[in-house]
């Protein structure tokens, strides 16, 4: 006699666990970040875990953000004081819209969603407060993305994990940077001290020892990359996104007085690790600098060659703060990589170092950050064994919540 035990299992958690076990997973990863220029999606292969971890790229596409999406955003960005009601509107509105994105791609991919085990959603931040930054001791350190994880499942048909930061805040972090994970995971290369520099909206770094060992590897946010430079560029030529290579900074001067008061904010002082946005350094900052250098007159390409240089300076003081002044392997990513008058100043400021962009690694510097993202993903259904030595910021767990497609 025969008694069939049949699981009770919900159908999607019994999918999930075969995805955990398949020996290569389709993941999708994606990122919209502080420069609120589209959203990245980046189709990878992924296979192992950990350390262990093999990353493909199949597919990459940037999905420009229209102009109204932009503005509507921006409303609620960064700011203190917003219509809360504008907020929720565009928490599902952006998860719908990030879903409609990714079924477009694989449409013009020619990829049915089957064929997709995961989707990796890491919505838009509104709003980065660590507990540095907003200083009321009553409170720990917050981070919100919007574009809910549900609505991306649902308009996508595809198990979707989403807000991947708080998991990392509830562990004791600061909610980012996370490209630590998918750095060493991926890009770490024994024999060579490799520093990881990604230049978005906010700069960071990861620095990954020739030894390997995951306990050594830090990152840390530096403070701007491109967000000062875009919102220059934008109050002046408003059909502009950003300075293109940076060529009208190039044909500026640096102002020396605004570029010290521009360093003269206690996050350059504060112990490392350590993560900013563009709550802190915005117009309203700049501003600041400019009134107490009495720059106010400055021209666009002084002000856009100074800020260029702040974003430069600062990086490199975070790298020889905390790391040394090592010949490392420099790995660039992120827009920034495509502004010489940022990349030409940090590249000034090490003599000897060799700077490539990740594409050499594999990984287009443009697509790294989505990528990280389907690492994550990876990582949550199938790895979560690697220690990175109990420190509390960058603390050793798998983050993402599961949203379910039906
Ligand atoms: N050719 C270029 N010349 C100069 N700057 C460029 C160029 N291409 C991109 N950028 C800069 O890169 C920015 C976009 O970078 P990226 O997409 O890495 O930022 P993000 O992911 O939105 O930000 P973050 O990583 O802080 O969340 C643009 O807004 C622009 O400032
Ligand atoms: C809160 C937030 O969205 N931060 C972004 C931003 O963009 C760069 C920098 O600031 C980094 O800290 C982070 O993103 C990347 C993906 C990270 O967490 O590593």
């Amino acid at each position: 006699m025969f008694i069939k035990i049949q699981l009770l299992m919900n159908p999607f958690l019994q999918r999930l666990y075969t995805i955990a076990q398949k020996p290569r997973r389709h993941i999708i990863g994606l990122m919209s970040g502080t420069s609120l220029d589209g959203l990245d999606v980046a189709l990878c292969a992924l296979s192992g875990a950990g350390a262990q971890t093999q990353v493909e790229l199949l597919h990459f596409a940037t999905v420009p953000y229209d102009a109204h999406i932009k503005a509507e955003i921006r409303k609620v960005f960064a700011k203190r004081e917003i219509d809360f009601q504008q907020l929720c509107l565009l928490h599902p509105h952006i998860g719908i819209l990030h879903g409609q994105m990714v079924n477009a791609c694989l449409e013009e991919w020619n990829i049915p969603a089957e064929e997709v085990d995961l989707v990796a959603s890491h919505g838009q931040t509104v709003y980065h407060a660590p507990k540095t930054q907003h200083g009321d001791s009553n409170y720990g350190n917050t981070t919100l993305q919007i574009g809910d994880g549900d609505h991306v499942a649902m308009t996508t048909g595809i198990i979707t994990l989403a807000d991947f930061r708080m998991r990392h805040i509830a562990a004791g972090g600061e909610g980012a940077p996370l490209a630590v994970y998918g750095d060493f995971f991926v890009f770490a290369k024994a024999g060579q001290d490799r520093i990881l520099l990604n230049m978005g909206g906010i700069s960071n770094f990861t620095y990954l020892p020739g030894d390997l060992d995951a306990s050594k590897v830090f990152t840390t946010d530096t403070g701007p990359g491109n967000t000062l430079l875009d919102a220059i560029t934008r109050k002046f030529y408003p059909q502009m996104d950003y300075d293109e290579d940076g060529k009208i900074a190039l044909s500026g001067q640096i102002n020396e007085p605004l570029l010290k008061a521009l360093k003269d904010h206690p996050f350059f002082t504060a112990p490392f690790p350590k993560t900013t946005g563009p709550e802190v350094f915005n117009l309203a900052y700049l501003q600041t600098a400019q009134e107490k250098t009495q720059t106010q007159n400055l021209g666009v390409p002084d002000l856009l060659r100074t800020l260029a240089q702040f974003s430069a300076d600062t990086i490199v003081d975070g790298i020889k703060r905390v790391i040394g002044n090592q010949a490392f392997s420099f790995y660039l990513s992120g827009g920034g990589a495509h502004n010489p008058a940022l990349t030409g100043a940090i590249q000034a400021q090490f003599p000897g170092a060799s700077f490539q962009s990740t594409d050499v690694l594999g990984i287009p510097g443009d697509a790294k950050e989505a990528v990280l993202f389907a690492i994550l993903a990876n990582e949550a259904v199938a790895g979560g064994k690697t220690s990175f030595g109990g420190r509390h910021k960058v603390p050793s767990v798998v983050m993402g919540k599961v949203c379910w497609p039906g």
